[in-house]
């Protein structure tokens, strides 16, 4: 049996955007961005690499979800193994490898595929082609000591140490993948820095905050029927960095404020301007897409009356939701723990869709006290075109099985 390994990535949702970049090669971008980690029990992209016997196969092969692929339309795929294999030092480095992936959500849909796809890919490769030492780790730049206690309390540290640099290097690699990636290979609240060298080298993700800085955030994933082909990320912001004069402000002045100001409102579980920087950074993001030339326009009807219901929601109760969209019309909807239950009830009834109601948002649903609130905010029924909504909380990074 040939080697294997399979690992398993959480899409990730920025919450602070990356929208430009500064050298399209080598994907390295204009501003930092930040996101949060999705929960990969609840979203996620499982991928299988192996080494194939190379008496058999003459070339790579790529499976997603279950669709054989043309590897060679897959450019920054190709692309990305051969950045892998530069770096490896395996004899055998050179075998044809096969590559099977699904993802347990829609592909390609605006809902970041992309960024646990490549995410999930990196990590296998690396671990496959053992780039940057292994899994589990291999470490070589940290002393392992005798077996005392104390000595095994710092082993494990180093470990820790050993591993959260290993995957800054692995999201280096990743970005060049597809650049919103990088940030899937940690978990909790992650940065991804532009970095200052002309190689790219220093553009990683690092992760700021763990997931138990706030175990309350819950996210509401909402995929939105659309009948428009979106303009994918890629050539949007080519086309946003060519022609917006605004980005320019968006991605100097409003990027670092808004950075600045969500990392002091998680450090002080300052909910409001968490979910009011969001927004806005969301808004100015859509705005710098309006300001394109042609203009793209990501966010539909049915985006912008769920924009209206939060907002409305968060008049009379005070800000206890906070949405954001990638480059597509999906509302990310976050919220704390114990606001979930009635907004998710209110915002069921307003928007009619109790026909998407499932096992996990019925669970939710027990717990709503909206017929208590009822009075305050009176439903005023909407048609909205939702497929899907998808419950979830703040996770792990990519991991080997
Ligand atoms: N499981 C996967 N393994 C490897 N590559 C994948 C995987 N899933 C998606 N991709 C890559 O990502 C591409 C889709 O990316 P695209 O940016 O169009 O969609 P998205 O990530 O779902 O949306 P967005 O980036 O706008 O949020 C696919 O064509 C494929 O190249
Ligand atoms: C709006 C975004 O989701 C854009 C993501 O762009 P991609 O990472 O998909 O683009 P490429 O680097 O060209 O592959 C914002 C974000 O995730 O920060």
């Amino acid at each position: 049996m040939e080697k294997e390994i399979t690992c398993v990535a959480p899409p990730n949702i920025a919450l602070i955007k990356y929208w430009g970049k500064k050298d399209e090669n080598l994907i390295i971008p204009l501003n930092n961005s930040f996101s949060i980690t999705l929960d990969s029990s609840d979203l996620f992209t499982k991928t299988t690499v192996r080494f194939c016997d190379p008496k058999k196969n003459e070339e790579d092969k790529f499976t997603l979800n279950e669709k054989p692929q043309k590897l060679a339309s897959h450019k920054r795929i190709v692309n990305l193994i051969a950045k892998i294999r530069e770096k490896s030092s395996l004899p055998n480095k050179d075998d044809p490898i096969e590559i099977d992936s699904m993802n347990s959500f829609p592909t390609a849909a605006g809902l970041a595929s992309s960024s646990s796809g490549i995410a999930a890919l990196t990590y296998c490769l690396g671990n496959l082609f053992e780039v940057y030492g292994t899994e589990p780790l291999q470490l070589d730049q940290v002393e392992i000591g005798k077996s005392t206690k104390k000595q095994e309390g710092k082993n494990e540290e180093n470990k820790q140490v050993a591993d959260l640099l290993r995957r800054e290097k692995l999201s280096a690699i990743s970005r060049q993948g597809s650049g919103s990636s990088c940030r899937s290979m940690f978990g909790g609240f992650v940065e991804w820095i532009a970095g200052e060298k002309n190689d790219g080298s220093d553009s990683r993700a690092k992760q700021i905050f763990p997931k138990s800085v706030w175990p309350e955030l819950r996210v509401l994933v909402c995929v939105v029927r659309s009948e428009q082909k979106k303009v994918s990320s890629t050539l949007g912001m080519r086309r946003s960095v060519e022609t917006s004069e605004y980005i320019d402000k968006f991605s100097t002045k409003v990027v670092p404020k808004n950075i600045k100001q969500i990392k002091q409102a998680i450090q002080s579980q300052d909910f409001e301007t968490f979910a009011n920087v969001t927004m806005k950074n969301s808004n100015a993001f859509h705005s710098v897409c309006l300001d394109t030339f042609p203009p793209i326009f990501y966010l539909n009807q049915d985006s912008k009356k769920v924009i209206d219901f939060v907002h409305s929601w968060n008049d009379i109760f005070g800000t206890q939701v906070g949405y954001t969209f990638d480059a597509g019309p999906n509302p990310v909807l976050i919220m704390l723990n114990k606001n979930l239950p009635s907004f998710l009830d209110a915002f069921v009834q307003t928007f009619q869709i109790e026909n998407l109601v499932n096992q996990p948002l019925q669970q939710i649903l027990k717990d709503s006290q909206f017929n208590k609130l009822v009075q305050k905010f009176p439903i005023d029924k909407q048609n909205i075109c939702l497929e899907r909504i998808i419950p979830t909380k703040i996770g792990d990074g990519v991991k080997q099985l």
